[in-house]
């Protein structure tokens, strides 16, 4: 997703095998817009990845990989699904116009330019993909601590699922609950209790901030950290880490069970994903992990690795 920001310019990626069309649609639009440039199919695919443009013209007749291929190529991949892209050709044919709009384009402009149309066709794409951005953001984020939600997280979990299976690194996740939060609730009131849950929601998310790593509000009180490319030793490290921010945020908690300060409790679960495993099995043991933290005293982590064949 690229965050729509108030202060920044959209970014269009230009693509044509011709120089002078760049020159005359990066000239149409640099008052306006961050122009990108791409000379041929496989540089704009590479731009798109690296780049996130809001919006991508797409020349046709190309060298190499012609502007269907590239569309489709555009559409197929996660990290440019959302990208829209304008054909821009001299091919005129309503056939054609069919064609490019099937392979996922959002509209059709035509050569030569009548730069006022361009323009103006550039503008609606770049009016829509704002508003989808925002959606998409909103969508996404926990709507009281301002946190990836559950839908959020559960996306990213598949993706990292099937990035860790293909690449056999270790894929670990922390479970997290709010010790005694109805006590909380209960004696310092919703709404203190709602102030308790962004702090440890913002605390959460800026202690697991390496590249990769999400925190995310699972629910409730009940928070969840995904950590790919790590194995249980490290992550027992960050979980520990998490344990230890929460409580030197000294938010005052008579009332708990087990300190004078709000604390948590986090089940951690490794494992190495194999073919036949299901996600849910390492959402389940985290789960139990956390289940005998609470069990053991509360403000504490209990972890160990997850294997079918220990399980
Ligand atoms: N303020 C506020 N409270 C919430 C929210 N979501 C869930 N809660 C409260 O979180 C509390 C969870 O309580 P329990 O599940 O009994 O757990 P607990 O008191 O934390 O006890 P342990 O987990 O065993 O330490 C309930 O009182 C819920 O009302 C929310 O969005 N805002």
């Amino acid at each position: 997703m690229s965050p729509y920001r108030d202060n920044q310019k959209q970014k269009v990626l230009v693509v044509d095998d011709q120089p002078i069309n760049l020159k005359i649609l990066g000239q149409a639009l640099a008052g306006d817009y961050q122009v990108l440039v791409a000379s041929n199919a496989e540089q704009a695919l590479q731009i798109a990845i690296l780049q996130q443009p809001d919006l991508i013209l797409l020349d046709i007749i190309m060298q190499g990989m012609d502007g269907y291929q590239t569309c489709r190529a555009l559409k197929q991949d996660s990290r440019t699904v959302n990208i829209p892209v304008i054909f821009s050709t001299s091919m005129d044919s309503e056939a054609d116009e069919v064609k490019g709009l099937e392979a996922g384009a959002a509209d059709y402009i035509t050569k030569p330019y009548n730069l006022a149309l361009v323009k103006a066709r550039v503008r609606n794409q770049m009016q829509l993909k704002k508003k989808t951005d925002l959606l998409e953001k909103l969508v996404s984020l926990d709507g009281l601590t301002e946190i990836p939600n559950r839908r959020n997280f559960e996306q990213h979990f598949e993706v990292e699922w099937r990035r860790a299976q293909r690449s056999g690194l270790p894929l670990s996740l922390c479970m997290i609950d709010i010790d005694s939060f109805k006590q909380y609730n209960d004696n310092y009131g919703h709404g203190a209790g709602d102030i308790c849950l962004q702090r440890v929601a913002q605390t959460l998310a800026s202690t697991a901030k390496r590249s990769g790593d999400l925190v995310a509000r699972y629910g409730g009180e009940e928070f969840v950290v995904l950590l790919p490319d790590t194995e249980l030793e490290e992550a027992s490290v960050v979980s520990e880490r998490l344990r230890q921010a929460i409580e030197s945020q000294a938010i005052e908690h008579k009332y708990s069970s087990c300190a004078q300060v709000v604390t948590i409790s986090a089940g951690l679960a490794s494992c190495q994903v194999q073919i036949g495993m299901e996600r849910s099995q390492l959402m389940e043991e985290a789960d139990k992990f956390l289940y005998e933290a609470k069990q053991q005293g509360r403000n504490r982590v209990s972890s160990g690795i997850y294997s079918p064949d220990v399980a």
